[in-house]
């Protein structure tokens, strides 16, 4: 038997569209495996009642398929689904470390990284992996073409996550086709300081680094009271903030001493437009441990 913990994730950072991804330090899904003849799957904790049991329809029935590791797997999940917290590559994440272990195939991390995109296929229709890349490895990563570079990095955040479902899914086909050269080079310069500011550790530059104009504002449209909330944080301190992964919850960068101001003012923000939310402070942080 292994037991594995994974962090929730936030991918995208506004300039990094299916790029960049942080692990968060909390909340996180705790998934156990044993050997078995064939898969099956148990799922308990926050919205369990939405995920499917069904191996073909749950992420990490994909992950043992790709494995070929059958194996009873019990999910205990921390992140809710559709949050935009990477609540499926939480599951895929934990899956892919336990069920190597478990059956000693003698991966690497990040030569689980695109077994474990496998689950994202299944519910997001494509393989991206910019939310199992930090839920496995930490820290902020930067994936392209099947390699990712991770970077450890202290930045402090705040998620915060309404009660509105956004499937990821949904939220891809709001995506544009194409953009405008000027905004693709607001965006370059955008990744490029939000790198710099993560290599440093400063959260001013990645703050500043999170402004993007041609994804984030079709995502902002599917959360009621997104510019509200953006504006509550921003005066509250906050360095930047975005649609966290395809939304509905929104990531704020700050410096550790406005967070718990930063958190709050987000809520009241939410609760102004009758929307009730729940704030995690967090900061970015490791990736899945064995427990
Ligand atoms: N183990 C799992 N954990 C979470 N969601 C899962 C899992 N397996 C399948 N799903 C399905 O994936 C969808 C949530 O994934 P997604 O839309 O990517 O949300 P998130 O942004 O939180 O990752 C839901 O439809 C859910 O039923
Ligand atoms: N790059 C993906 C990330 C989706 O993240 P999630 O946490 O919402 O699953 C996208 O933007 O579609």
């Amino acid at each position: 038997m292994r037991t594995v913990r994974a962090p929730a994730t936030s991918a995208n950072l506004g300039s990094g569209f299916d790029v960049f991804g942080v692990a968060l330090d909390r909340p996180a899904d705790v998934v156990r495996v044993e050997k078995a003849e064939k898969t099956t799957i148990e799922v308990t904790g926050a919205g369990s009642q939405y995920i499917p049991e069904d191996p073909e329809k749950n992420v990490v029935g994909a992950v043992a398929e790709a494995l070929d590791a059958p194996a009873h797997i019990r999910i205990d999940k921390g992140v809710r689904p559709s949050s935009g917290l990477g609540s499926s590559a939480a599951s895929s994440a934990a899956a892919a470390l336990a069920l190597n272990g478990l059956y000693d195939r003698g991966y690497s991390r990040q030569e689980l990284v695109p077994i474990a995109a496998e689950g994202e296929a299944v519910v997001s229709g494509e393989a991206h992996s910019d939310n199992v890349a930090p839920a496995l490895l930490g820290g902020f990563t930067v994936a392209r073409h099947g390699a990712v570079t991770p970077v450890e990095t202290d930045i402090p955040l705040v998620a915060c996550l309404p009660e509105i479902a956004v499937s990821t899914r949904d939220a891809r086909r709001v995506v544009p086709s194409r953009a405008d050269m000027d905004d693709v080079v607001h965006t370059v310069g955008s990744a490029a300081t939000l790198a710099v500011g993560m290599c440093r550790s400063d959260p001013e530059l990645v703050g500043a680094g999170m402004d993007e104009r041609i994804v984030t504002p079709a995502r902002a449209e599917l959360i009621t009271g997104y510019d509200d909330v953006r504006d509550a944080a921003l005066a509250a301190g906050a360095t930047g903030v975005t649609v966290s992964g395809a939304g509905p919850s929104l990531l704020a960068v700050c410096r550790g001493t406005d967070r718990a101001r930063v958190a709050s003012a987000m809520l009241d923000a939410f609760e102004d437009v009758g929307v009730d939310a729940r704030a995690y402070q967090t900061k970015v942080g490791a990736g899945a441990t064995f427990h």
